[in-house]
């Protein structure tokens, strides 16, 4: 068993790249995560590169080597695992590490070569790209909402992080400008000056979020399908259970309309709900918003020192460390049933491996319409896909600029809209932007600062072009956006770049293995809430699914929540925890009862 600890501090800080001056959580231990190891997620480039070396390849890790070590972990194949688990997103090592940790054997297999999916990371020119957005919930020591930090202290790691001073600065159509900033009452003083007539309004759609957060910060959260579980903190808790048993069919859009009635102020609301979820208020599920808006207050979000990416690779070695196994190259095209239960998967390369059951962390769309070779889509499957649509994917631009383009305390997260609220949700009518390096210089050279900005997109607009049309497509979009940040934001911006990469929904559906490059479900019309969610059983006996496809939706922290309820629900199925199969029954079909009405 691998036993490999060292400071995460020492990985954070490759070759003669500064340190981040910014004080945050004290060095700590890091989970067995050997030195960086880099590969380019094959994103396209364009312009001149910076004169760098190109990336470091010393102290690079091959997917071999860390396969080596994991299958030496795991005492060679040929075994029933516990679990297999397709896909090593967030979503899916949190299952595992769970399960790990509660002493079942698990494996991984992940099709790229390293670990994360979306949170994953790539390097390029000495400069340090988190794959996806780079705003961290989960990370506090605080009460039992800070899920990625119980995820890695399950199998004994913790990271080093960075504190954000504010968690996004919103710049508005009628130039309206806010920043929620840490602090609660700093953010309401903040949105009440720019709304002074609405400040009761204000003040009550956020107290209602408070409320329903405190009631789940109060809870132990495990799986809402395993009844012992759901009864036990329905006695400790019965009026928590209940307020959330309240609002799970409610979205906040109504919430808001009771307190406000000013229209730019409920645009500011649909605003804060888009980030959240990619649609607006009235399409957002209360709970959701609830525990984002008032997350980033109460525990706060923090940055990882080294990148989002050193996330999974913390637990992908937490996971070896606990005796289980993950392989990369590892591309699942089958799952295997046996009598109608899943009994293994079936590997592009024609290897097979068996397990008791199978989680599958790839999208439900890819789950049931690629991996399941299954006559008819099952009914649970079908109800999901009449209220859930594909979300829209992402055009990404990961930018390496000068770092005097930046003026003093530019804020690390920013999200643009200019003049029209209507495009809030049009395809690249919104701009969100992050710039990690504000919080931690480590990530580019010094001197530079890395800017990733990303805007909706669907892959209809990608499809059916010739290779240069794509080329020429890539770059007329990113000048234009590149353009509007310049007249908004940073005068200069164009002239200071120095390094650029375009990734398309083509891109993100090649490398992440998304259906249409998609971040998730989206409710086709105003949900119920949560109601009408999956949770992580199917209706395939052995088969779970867990990310961003399964209850509470998309976001790092939402689909840590799915992996934990996963591994919970998995644990009582197999034998690590009690399980009362005349409960499971009833409850079981109870939420498939609720699912049905939404
Ligand atoms: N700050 C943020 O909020 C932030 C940042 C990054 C990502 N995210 C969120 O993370 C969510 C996604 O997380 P997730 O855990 O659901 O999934 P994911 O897409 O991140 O990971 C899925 C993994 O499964 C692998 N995979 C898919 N099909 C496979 C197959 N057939 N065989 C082997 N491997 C396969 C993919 O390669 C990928 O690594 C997104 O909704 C996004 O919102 C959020
Ligand atoms: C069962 C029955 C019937 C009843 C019962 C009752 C109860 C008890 C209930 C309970 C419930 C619960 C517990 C729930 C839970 C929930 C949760 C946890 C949720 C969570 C969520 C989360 C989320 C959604 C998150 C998200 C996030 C995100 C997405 C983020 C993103 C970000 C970004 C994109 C950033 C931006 C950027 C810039 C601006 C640059």
């Amino acid at each position: 068993m691998l036993s490999v600890e060292f400071l995460a501090t020492v990985a954070a800080f490759p070759r003669g790249i500064a340190r981040p001056k910014t004080p945050g959580s004290p060095p700590l231990r890091g989970c067995g995560e050997r030195n960086g190891w880099e590969r380019s997620r094959g994103i396209e480039t364009r312009k001149k590169r910076i004169g760098a070396t190109p990336t470091a390849m010393a102290g690079v890790l091959s997917a071999k080597e860390e396969e080596g070590g994991a299958v030496a972990a795991a005492g060679g194949g040929g075994d029933i695992y516990d679990a297999i688990v397709i896909g090593s997103g967030i979503g899916g090592l949190v299952a595992a590490t769970q399960l790990a940790a509660k002493g079942a054997r698990v494996l991984v297999l992940e099709k790229y070569l390293i670990p994360g999916g979306s949170s994953g990371y790539y390097k390029r020119d000495g400069y340090t790209f988190d794959v996806g957005s780079s705003v961290m919930f989960g990370f506090s020591d605080k009460g039992n909402l800070n899920l990625i930090t119980q995820a890695l202290a399950a199998v004994g790691c913790r990271m080093q992080t960075i504190p954000d001073p504010t968690t996004v600065h919103f710049h508005l159509p009628s130039d309206l400008s806010i920043r929620v900033h840490r602090e609660y009452d700093d953010f309401a003083a903040e949105l009440i000056s720019r709304f002074p007539h609405e400040e009761e309004g204000v003040l009550g759609f956020y107290s209602e979020c408070w409320k329903i957060f405190n009631a789940l910060n109060s809870l132990e959260l495990k799986s809402l399908e395993e009844p012992i579980y759901l009864f036990g903190q329905f006695f400790r808790k019965p009026l928590e259970c209940l307020t959330l048993a309240y609002y799970l069919p409610q979205n906040a859009g109504n919430i808001a309309r009771k307190y406000i009635k000013d229209p730019q102020l409920l645009s500011f609301i649909d605003a804060e709900c888009f980030i959240v979820s990619t649609v607006n208020a009235m399409k957002t599920p209360m709970i959701n918003a609830s525990m984002v808006l008032c997350e980033r207050h109460f525990g706060g979000i923090y940055y990882p020192v080294g990148g989002v990416g050193r996330i999974p690779r913390a637990l992908a070695r937490g996971l070896v460390d606990k005796g289980s196994r993950i392989l990369y190259k590892a591309n699942v095209t089958k799952i295997m049933l046996e009598n109608g239960k899943a009994v293994g998967v079936r590997l592009s390369d024609g290897r097979e491996f068996f397990s008791k059951t199978v989680i599958s962390n790839a999208t439900r769309w890819d789950t049931f319409g690629k991996l399941l070779k299954v006559d008819e889509l099952p009914k649970e499957e079908e109800n999901f896909q009449r209220i859930y649509v594909k979300s829209p994917s992402f055009l990404s631009m990961h930018l390496g600029v000068k770092a005097e383009v930046l003026p003093p305390d530019t804020d690390c997260h920013h999200f643009v809209l200019e003049d029209d609220w209507e495009r809030l949700e049009e395809p690249y009518g919104s701009i969100f932007l992050s710039i990690p390096t504000v919080l931690d210089p480590s990530l580019a050279p010094e001197g530079h600062h890395i800017l990733h900005v990303f805007t909706t997109s669907s892959i209809d607009d990608w499809k059916g072009l010739s290779p240069k049309e794509y080329e020429e497509k890539k770059r007329r979009i990113s000048d234009q956006i590149i353009t509007r940040l310049e007249n908004k934001l940073f005068p200069g911006l164009k002239s200071s770049i120095l390094f650029e990469e375009v990734g398309t929904p083509r891109t993100h559906r090649r490398f992440l293995a998304r259906q249409d490059g998609t971040y998730g479900p989206m409710p086709r019309q105003i949900p119920k809430g949560l109601l009408g969610m999956p949770f992580n059983t199917t209706s395939i006996d052995g088969l779970y699914c867990v990310g961003d496809s399964c209850f509470p939706g998309q976001g790092v922290i939402a689909v840590a929540f799915s992996g934990i309820m996963c591994a919970n629900r998995v644990a009582a199925d197999i034998g690590f925890e009690r399980k009362s199969p005349v409960m499971d029954a009833a409850l079981l079909r109870l939420l498939s009862w609720f699912r049905s009405i939404a």
